[in-house]
């Protein structure tokens, strides 16, 4: 890879691959719902929180490791589950998983990707990896995705709650634009045999019902708390519900036996004027009561984000846009790098704010701006 093709900066990063990348894919990865308030607050809210540095602390020794549900994290960093990845690389979520797995970094595999979840589990041997449910109106469908990931050996099951359907987003309402016309971003569903099953033709011979088909069942609006037991039966792996906003929602998912929940507002993509999803975390964490595992997405650019959220109470922060850029620009080196930037910084920060363990971060270290 040639020095420099992916910029230390996400700022650059971001403008590196909006040059490189044509409008379309590019606007679909960057851009976010309505008129993308809540996308630029993700950002703007971190600048909200200061860190504290501490002085004289020897933090010559770090150690940036995680344990969640039994596993040692490396960092408490995972890459967020990221649909149609084939848009902006051919490899597209294979490149990205081995870009993960060379990292120490856990991939979580969305139900929308290009490749099915078999073939992103071999590209990642051992390492940690994690699958994304999009819950299909049709139920079958979804207990059959979460069983093929249970045994293609995938440790979690994350749940994404905060889009039954796709949000208004003005960019790629203007160009018209929906990878999954052409086929990208349903291999989970046209390697699935109760999907299959329902067709009358293969895929081969008839893409287009099957793409219909898809296009009926993709969401589930229907959905409500007592629905979580149905995908409980169906695994034993740790249950994650994503796109947590409200306090109220993650006592909810404590009672209803979720294993843990990501405050996260799909990175702005969804509802737009949600609250930015770091301002949500600390009421988050309060209300759960280390009952189980909070994490966190949407804004993550810099190892003093990851500070931030952790010591607002994230047991573990994912990456989404950022290791997109990578992607696009250098395959998997362009992840790899991305990752290690955000790794480095990350070390550098804690260690530089004085603490030399990630469980020594804590609100103690922050102050909010004029509060
Ligand atoms: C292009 C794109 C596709 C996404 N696809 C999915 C998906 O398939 N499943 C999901 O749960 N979240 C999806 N997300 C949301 C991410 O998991 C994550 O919540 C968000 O990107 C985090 O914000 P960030 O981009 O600011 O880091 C997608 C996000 C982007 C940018
Ligand atoms: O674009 C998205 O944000 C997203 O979550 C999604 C949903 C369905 C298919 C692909 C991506």
């Amino acid at each position: 890879m040639e020095e420099n093709i992916i910029p230390p900066s996400f700022e650059q990063l971001e403008a590196k691959a909006e040059e490189f990348l044509d409008a379309k894919p590019y606007d679909y990865v960057a851009a976010s719902a309505g008129a993308e308030v809540t996308v630029r607050q993700n950002n703007q809210s971190f600048d909200k929180w200061q860190i504290i540095p501490r002085m004289f602390r020897d933090t010559s020794e770090r150690d940036l490791s995680v344990e969640l549900f039994g596993n040692k994290l490396s960092y408490p960093l995972l890459c967020a589950p990221i649909g149609v990845q084939s848009i902006v690389h051919p490899e597209g979520e294979l490149a990205s998983a081995r870009g993960a797995a060379a990292m120490d970094v856990p991939f979580i595999a969305s139900t929308a990707s290009t490749y099915s979840l078999e073939k992103t589990a071999e590209e990642m041997g051992e390492k940690d990896k994690w699958f994304q449910l999009y819950w299909s109106s049709d139920l079958e469908i979804a207990a059959s995705m979460v069983k093929r990931a249970e045994k293609a050996g995938y440790s979690a099951i994350v749940i994404t709650l905060d889009t039954p359907m796709m949000g208004w987003r003005e960019k790629d309402i203007d160009h018209a634009y929906l990878p999954f016309l052409q086929a990208e971003g349903i291999g989970n569903y046209l390697s699935d045999p109760v999907f299959l099953s329902r067709l009358d033709k293969s895929p081969q011979e008839d893409m287009r019902s099957a793409i219909m088909l898809w296009s009926q069942i993709f969401g589930n609006p229907s959905l409500t708390w007592e629905d979580l037991d149905f995908i409980k039966a169906q695994t034993s792996l740790p249950i994650v519900l994503k796109g947590i906003l409200h306090p109220d929602d993650a006592r909810l998912a404590v009672q209803h036996g979720a294993d843990g929940v990501i405050v996260s507002n799909h990175g702005g993509r969804q509802v737009d004027g949600a609250i930015p999803a770091i301002d949500a975390l600390p009421e988050i964490v309060d209300a759960v009561e280390d009952n189980i595992p909070v994490l966190m997405d949407s804004g993550i650019r810099r190892g003093s984000d990851i500070v931030k959220a952790v010591a607002l109470g994230a047991k573990a922060v994912l990456v989404g846009r950022p290791y997109m850029y990578g992607l696009a620009l250098a395959g998997e080196k362009g992840v790899q790098q991305v990752l290690r930037n955000l790794i480095a910084d990350f070390d550098l920060t804690m260690a530089l704010s004085g603490k030399k363990s990630v469980r020594e971060l804590n609100r103690g270290m922050l102050k909010i701006q004029n509060g």
